[in-house]
């Protein structure tokens, strides 16, 4: 990974807040990459290995200058950023402002003008990284929230280019994004694009109201429909297409990895290392308001409390990867997270035998995988996420068809998950019944369940999904 790429040569470019590494320093100041966190990177490295390419991103850390690297087929070109615009690129404008006021206002979003700017430098930044990576005519593919302004910055630089556009989070209504103070500006960005691709076609639609709304644009008014049924926005000069195309993952590396014997082996010792449990519970999230962790741990100490959950007999395993530990509300429900986890094992532990046994740490993907095999039923419960992979991630990995999925309906993933059991996270009684099913389910219809989950992952890959966005942004 370290021979010198050539820029202007690619036909194929993702450009994404993130390079799918990270630089990390170690205690002794010598650097090391690791794979970044998150769906978005899980996603698209098994496309970039496809098919090869450029990937234009940050290596995770400020105020360091890394040069192009070589990773197989795949040239990765770091875009340095400095403490100053991770703090009010990615961690204010980004995270504080965007990611709250697509979640649904979760929190209260902040809008700060100096934010606001340094979002613009840092987009600039990343367009003309992509405008010196892309060879003439070629296709790139912008990634995300944090870079809504470089289809339009790009377009101005390269017309040559084919841009397209994919977000991995909610696209809010138009009462909540008009919130936005520079609400036009983002949706103009957003325009640069060929096509603007998003998880559901509710974020589609919502887009297409807004850009008719808010700027007066020509637009179709018949939905969106999946993988099907573009929008259109007209501008003078060209035609801006919308499509909602779900994101998903790389099941057949998944059932590869899974049916591995080691990692079956792995599944069976954990069940023996947490005490041989009648049931396992299983959480796996980013450690992020949105998720839901919150009201699943509130669930799990109310059915120990009322002695529908024996703790002599259930365990829990919540994983979760250290996120955004700089912003406000992460660090708050990090300590209200630890403070129910505590909790619940003050009350309902014994020694040697917590109930939650909690990991705030990055987990091994074997490791994970072995996790997913262990586990009677995942608890997947966000208050609003984009699509969740970890549900798509556990149904793939179940080729035994065991275990069950409760799925919070405000997940992407609900819309294709049918065989799951889907709550309202924020019913709470309506939420513990519902484990309580899953954890008793009559074996058979268990099965029944998640061949259907299984099925459908398998048939609606990461594959499918770049190839439709991919098909669609550059027809035959
Ligand atoms: O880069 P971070 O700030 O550490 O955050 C990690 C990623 O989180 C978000 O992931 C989303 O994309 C997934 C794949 O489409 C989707 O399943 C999930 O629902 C989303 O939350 C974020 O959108 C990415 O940009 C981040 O890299
Ligand atoms: N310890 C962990 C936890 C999650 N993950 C991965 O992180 C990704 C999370 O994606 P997601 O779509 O569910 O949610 P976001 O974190 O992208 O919002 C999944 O691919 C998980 O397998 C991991 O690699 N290691």
């Amino acid at each position: 990974m370290n021979d010198e790429a050539p820029h202007g040569t690619s036909d194929f470019v993702v450009v994404a807040n993130r390079l799918p590494v990270d630089l990390e320093t170690l205690d002794d100041g010598t650097t090391r990459w690791k794979r970044s966190p998150g769906g978005l990177v899980t996603a698209l490295e098994p496309i970039l290995d496809r098919h090869s390419g450029s990937w234009v991103g940050w290596p995770g850390v400020p105020d360091t200058k890394v040069e192009p690297i070589v990773s197989g087929k795949l040239h990765l070109y770091p875009v340095e950023l400095s403490s100053g615009e991770v703090t009010h690129y990615y961690e204010g404008f980004s995270n504080a402002t965007l990611w709250p006021l697509y979640h649904d206002v979760l929190v209260a979003p902040v809008f700060d003008r100096g934010w606001w700017h340094t979002y613009v430098d840092v987009n600039r930044h990343f367009a003309e990284e992509a405008a010196r990576t892309a060879a003439e005519g070629a296709t790139v593919w912008v990634q995300d929230y944090q870079l809504q302004l470089v289809p339009r910055l790009l377009r101005e630089m390269r017309p040559d280019l084919t841009i397209g556009f994919f977000l991995h989070i909610p696209f809010p209504p138009v009462e909540l994004f008009m919130q936005l103070p520079w609400r036009k500006e983002i949706v103009q960005g957003l325009l640069g694009a060929d096509l603007i691709g998003f998880h559901l076609p509710g974020g589609a639609n919502n887009f297409l109201f807004l850009a008719s709304r808010l700027l007066g644009l020509d637009t179709t008014t018949a939905g969106v429909g999946v993988r099907s049924a573009l929008g259109e926005v007209r501008l003078e000069d060209r035609v801006v297409r919308v499509g909602a195309f779900p994101i998903s993952v790389d099941a057949r590396q998944l059932i590869d990895e899974a049916t591995a014997p080691a990692v079956v082996a792995r599944a069976a010792e954990i069940r023996r290392e947490l005490g041989n449990p009648r049931r396992v519970l299983l959480g796996v999230d980013r450690l992020d308001y949105t998720k839901g962790i919150d009201l699943r741990l509130e669930a799990l100490g109310e059915l120990l409390d009322e002695g529908r959950l024996d703790p002599s007999d259930t365990v829990m395993v919540q994983l979760a990867t250290p996120s955004r530990e700089r912003v406000e509300h992460y660090v708050k429900m990090r300590s209200a997270i630890e403070e129910q986890v505590s909790h619940i094992n003050g009350d309902h532990g014994q020694i040697g035998k917590p109930v939650v046994h909690y990991l705030y740490q990055p987990v091994d993907r074997r490791e994970l995988i072995a996790l997913y095999l262990a586990a009677d039923v995942m608890l997947v419960t966000p208050m609003r996420d984009g699509m969740n992979l970890v549900a798509k991630e556990y149904a793939a990995c179940r080729t035994d068809f065991g275990g069950a999925l409760v799925l919070s309906e405000f997940a992407g993933a609900a819309a294709e998950l049918r065989g799951a059991y889907l709550v309202n996270p924020h019913d709470l009684d309506g939420m513990k019944n519902t484990i309580i099913e899953a954890l008793e389910q009559d074996p058979d219809q268990g099965r029944r369940r998640m061949t259907r989950l299984h099925e459908q992952v398998v048939e609606h890959d990461v594959h499918r999904w770049a190839e439709s966005f991919l098909g669609a942004l550059s027809p035959p």
